[in-house]
């Protein structure tokens, strides 16, 4: 076996925006490619299929002619569109969504990614109609580029789009429509396994014969090939998955439904997924945000000098909270800091944040498939930390166990295309080859352990809620600026999709819609920019004009958003923003009927959610 990796870089550009540049990616893939096969000695035609595993649902749009991608790809972990969520969560085919895909409406997936692309550059979207600019994750983006132009994606990371129906296999038009997402742009979903194609360049002349999301090639490379078996991957974040076999349960407790893999032309094999965004990355952060350690291994060895946590839990909602919450608003916190409290207690409180999110998912999975988990067979980065495995086996009352291989996503990936390839008959063979390598026993006592998880529950309340601050909390409701012009923001954004519901009464939206924008853009000129000269008319603006404004509107909102809103975030104290929030109201007030007023207020209500609600 040889092993060669090339670290990229992650660019974070703005709270919650996480990013990565697709082109750096293929460089290095391009660079270690020959490089692994020089390490095992190996000549192009020795290698009998090459397997791809990648991180899932990020976004890489690029265009069809030139290869280009036509901007940074957007990450899984982003939260930018936890907006956009908050109003599709409202459209009346929201309810469909998880049934169709089985994935709840959360910012972790790829489609609302698309919408924000497509929204970002004007043009795109046409383009994107025409097939001018594809969409694909990563293995996509790899495969058209190994193969100069193949379009294609595999089943497991089509079902992490949120447009993919779970029962066809197939793009689902009615999700296609609830994001206004061109069919055109998608790539051909095909199997797990199955020769795609022959490399054209880096090492010509190998074919391509499976890729998978990484989850489920751990999934595959841990060999849970029956139903009721189960792993969880601690990387980046960290991913339990049950083999539930051909049946599509769909979750009641938080879960994700997702393909586990499809062999060539035999039926789909589902899971039951519990994603946890951040827990790796937590120890990534100790390390080059506090810089308190200087490689992730040394947090074992600093949460080693202290007996226990001293009271303190981090839960780290950088990207809100995945599975089984689902809070896309929740914001990370430390709590029960005392003047007692070292850098020991913080590095233990790192990594018990891995070991109680392991087991709420672990709760939750286990109350989906009414059977308790025996034991969790566990690999990945940081399996290397023996006091987290222990800690993991002592939380969950269960053995945990790691095969001898620990980097069990290429494993899996390199499974999958050998028995494409017909290098290993059947996946009997493949079981044979799992061997045990660690095994940690519980030891915690039950009241221990109960007295702590009800600690980190109490500690994950705290964190809900935090960007969408409850009626009554920090500042009077409905009257800091920042919150009135955002709601303004996605009234009109709501109206302005109204206007195109056939449903809806058109003419009184239309009636809204125009009364909102006036009194908005009157408002931001006279409070924000002081400019008592000027008053906006829109009321008398068609439906057909309204429409062909819209580009415009959307992109004035995005600007607000990104620039004159974090500058005022900066620049306003508290009171200020009370102030202002309040003029503001009053000069928008006078452009609106009381109906309007009274409709605007009822959807704002509706907006902010109760902190643990
Ligand atoms: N000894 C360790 N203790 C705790 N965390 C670790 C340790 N070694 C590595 N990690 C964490 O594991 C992650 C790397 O694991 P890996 O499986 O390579 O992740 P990914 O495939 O998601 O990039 C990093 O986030 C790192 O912080
Ligand atoms: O960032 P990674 O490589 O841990 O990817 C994790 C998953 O694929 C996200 O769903």
């Amino acid at each position: 076996m040889s092993v060669v990796q090339r670290e990229h870089q992650q660019h974070f550009p703005r709270p919650g925006w996480v990013e990565h540049d697709a082109t750096e990616i293929w460089r290095n893939l391009s660079k270690i490619v020959p490089e692994a096969l020089a390490q095992a000695g190996a000549s192009a035609e020795q290698v009998v299929g090459l397997g791809i595993a990648n991180q899932r649902e990020t976004t890489v749009l690029w265009d069809r002619r030139t290869g280009v991608p036509v901007g940074r790809a957007i990450v899984w972990q982003d939260t930018r569109t936890d907006g956009m969520i908050e109003q599709l969560e409202k459209e009346p085919g929201a309810k469909r969504v998880r049934e169709l895909c089985g994935l709840p409406l959360a910012t972790y997936f790829s489609a609302p990614k698309i919408r924000w692309l497509l929204d970002q550059t004007p043009g795109l979207q046409e383009r994107a109609e025409r097939g001018e600019v594809l969409f694909g994750t990563i293995e996509s983006w790899l495969i058209w580029n190994l193969t100069g132009g193949l379009h294609i994606t595999d089943v497991t990371n089509a079902s992490r789009t949120m447009l993919m129906n779970l029962r066809t296999l197939a793009w689902d038009p009615q999700l296609l429509a609830f994001f206004d997402i061109p069919h055109a742009m998608l790539p051909e979903i095909r199997s797990s396994t199955e020769v795609y194609g022959t490399t054209a360049t880096v090492v010509p002349g190998i074919r391509i014969a499976a890729a998978l999301g990484d989850q489920q090639a751990a999934l595959f490379g841990q060999t849970c090939f029956a139903p009721g078996e189960a792993k969880c991957t601690y990387g980046t974040g960290s991913f339990l998955l049950l083999n539930t076999g051909q049946n599509l349960v769909l979750s009641t407790h938080g879960m994700l439904t997702t393909v586990g893999f499809k062999i060539g032309d035999e039926p789909a094999v589902y899971a039951l997924e519990g994603s946890i965004a951040v827990t790796g990355s937590l120890v990534q952060w100790f390390r080059d945000g506090l810089e308190l350690i200087s490689s992730a291994p040394e947090i074992e060895t600093l949460a080693r000098t202290v007996e226990d946590n001293g009271g303190c839990y981090i839960v780290p909602a950088f990207s809100g909270l995945f599975a089984p919450h689902w809070h896309s608003e929740a914001r990370g916190v430390i709590a029960g800091l005392t003047s007692y409290i070292t850098k020991g207690h913080l590095a233990r409180a790192v990594l018990e944040a891995t070991g109680w999110q392991t087991r709420e998912v672990v709760d939750a999975m286990n109350a989906d498939s009414g059977l308790a988990l025996s034991t969790l067979k566990v690999d990945g980065g940081m399996t290397a930390d023996n006091l987290l495995m222990q800690f993991i086996a002592d939380v969950l009352d269960v053995p945990v166990v790691r095969p001898m291989v620990a980097e069990t996503v290429s494993l899996g990936a390199a499974y999958a295309a050998g028995l494409s390839v017909g290098y290993w008959p059947d996946l009997e063979g493949l079981r044979r080859n799992w061997h045990r390598a660690g095994q940690w026993q519980p030891a915690m006592s039950p009241a221990r352990r109960d007295t702590e998880y009800a600690h980190w529950r109490q500690a994950v309340e705290l964190t809900f809620g935090w960007m969408r601050p409850a009626s009554g909390s920090r500042r009077p409701a409905g009257t800091d600026l920042i919150e009135v012009i955002l709601d303004d923001h996605r009234r009109i954004e709501h109206l302005l999709r109204e206007l195109r519901n056939e449903d809806a009464d058109r003419a009184k939206v239309l009636a809204e819609l125009s009364a909102m924008l006036t009194a908005h853009f009157t408002a931001t000129e006279r409070v924000l920019h002081r400019r008592t000269e000027i008053s906006a008319d829109l009321v008398s603006l068609s439906e057909q004009d309204l429409l062909a404004l819209e580009e415009t509107i959307s992109a004035h909102i995005r600007d607000e958003e990104r620039s004159l809103l974090n500058e005022l975030r900066k620049s306003l104290s508290p009171s200020d923003r009370t102030a202002l929030g309040r003029a503001f109201k009053a000069e928008q007030s006078r452009h609106l009927t009381p109906v309007q007023r009274f409709e605007a207020v009822v959807a704002h209500s509706v907006t902010a959610r109760l902190p643990n609600g």
